[in-house]
């Protein structure tokens, strides 16, 4: 382990004050002209302006420098809402979306997530991990430094399982930061179709005891949607994951406003996600409930849909958090500068407001935001150099890659 002095930066980071921002402060940021990161250890141990760092760091030895050329450097993004762990993609579907069937007729039919339910099933371990590890490769070459990871094309215990064991290989084989979360509630299995409240009792009686015991995932996470799981099944699910330890997500009032938002702020959930139909009073709730909003425009953008309204939600004091929503069917995409750039453009997120979005609260988000998401003293040197001189790049340069280079624990990665 060695001391580096990343130097010669136009440094832009949220300062952690112990908890996700909102409201006015959802967009405040340090910005540090001729800045420098001292890390020790592959963690942060001091930055500001150059002469200050070095100052600091007087009498400390240390084993590198390294000019950073004056560009910009944030912090690692961090993504805390995919389904990346997949078996293979849905191009067919996407063309019949195009065309005009909507994403929930294809689920109702058959296909959709069900149809991701056959292939992770029929797929060897091997394979699982090969596909996940392509998507999570890509993420790391976007800027993602740490990543949340669903189950959710099991819908039985063993495959459930099965890809939870997967995205724990994913955090031990490489450098990104993994969080776990259990979504054996993402779709009625097919053979539970017309009895849903079985699929319900084996969720809560079976799948959720099993997965506690084995502690592979941290979060609980539900599709509460019309023809998927009603609040009241939501409910019940969550409050058995709860039961057995797991902190809880869920997927709320994405395309129907069924009052998931509603549901998240009465159970008190870290992040409710999606949003884009959810109602006022619910949204109102969730601020006064402290929930996170992740959202995630590229879904809307894939889904043709209206974003959700993240400017009103800012307004009324909900911390919000982005992220990509990676999956084959309603948003194959894995980087985070193409939703930092939606938000920007499509949901009136200022590049501050989105830089916050996208690194501190989306840590807050997993539980992580006491180790990342943040350039602050203690937490994992985790960040970004990016092709041009300010955050302004990740949505100006589009359809590209801004991110020239990425450290991890003070690592270069990619
Ligand atoms: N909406 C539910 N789940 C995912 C999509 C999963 C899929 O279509 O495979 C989402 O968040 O968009
Ligand atoms: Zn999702």
């Amino acid at each position: 382990m060695t001391t580096k002095l990343f130097r010669n930066a136009r440094i832009v980071t949220p300062q952690d004050p112990g908890a996700p921002l909102r409201g006015a402060d959802q967009g405040k940021v340090r910005e540090i002209e001729g800045g420098a990161l001292l890390c020790r250890h592959g963690l942060v141990d001091r930055v500001g302006e150059e002469a200050e760092v070095r100052e600091a760091a007087k009498g400390t030895e240390i084993h590198e420098e390294v000019d950073l050329g004056g560009r910009c450097v944030i912090p690692g993004f961090v993504d805390p809402h995919t389904h990346l762990c997949f078996a293979a993609r849905r191009e067919e579907e996407f063309r019949l979306r195009l065309e005009g069937t909507p994403y929930l007729e294809i689920l109702r039919r058959g296909g959709g997530i069900l149809s991701s339910v056959r292939s992770v099933r029929s797929a060897s371990d091997e394979e699982l991990f090969e596909t996940t590890l392509g998507n999570a490769m890509s993420a790391l070459e976007h800027g993602t430094t740490t990543v949340e990871v669903k189950s959710g094309y099991g819908l039985d215990t063993e495959t459930e399982l099965r890809m939870l064991r997967v995205i724990d290989r994913l955090r031990r084989e490489t450098p990104l930061d993994v969080a776990a979360t259990f979504m054996g509630g993402h779709a009625v299995a097919e053979d539970y179709r017309d009895r849903p409240d079985q699929f319900v009792d084996l969720l809560c009686g079976e799948m959720i005891p099993a997965v506690a015991e084995q502690g592979i995932a941290r979060f609980c996470d539900v599709f509460c949607e019309e023809g998927v799981f009603s609040v009241d099944q939501s409910r019940r699910i969550l409050l058995a994951a709860r039961a057995a330890g797991l902190e809880l997500k869920i997927h709320a009032d994405e395309v129907h406003d069924l009052g998931g938002a509603g549901l998240a702020a009465e159970l008190g959930t870290v992040s409710a996600e999606h949003l884009l139909a959810a109602s006022e009073p619910n949204l109102e709730a969730m601020a006064e409930a402290g929930v996170i909003a992740a959202l995630l425009p590229a879904t809307a953008y894939s889904l043709r849909k209206p974003y959700a309204p993240g400017r009103r939600m800012v307004e009324l004091g909900v911390p919000v958090a982005l992220a990509t929503d990676c999956n084959p069917g309603s948003c194959f995409c894995e980087s985070m500068p193409f939703v930092f750039g939606l938000g920007v453009m499509h949901m009136g997120f200022s590049l501050e407001e989105a830089l916050v979005a996208s690194t501190l609260n989306a840590a807050y988000a997993i539980g992580l935001g006491h180790r990342v998401g943040s350039l602050d003293p203690g937490k994992s040197a985790d960040f970004l150099v990016l092709d041009g001189s300010t955050p302004a790049i990740l949505a100006y340069h589009a359809g590209v890659n801004p991110v020239a280079e990425v450290y991890k624990r003070a690592e270069w990665v990619a």
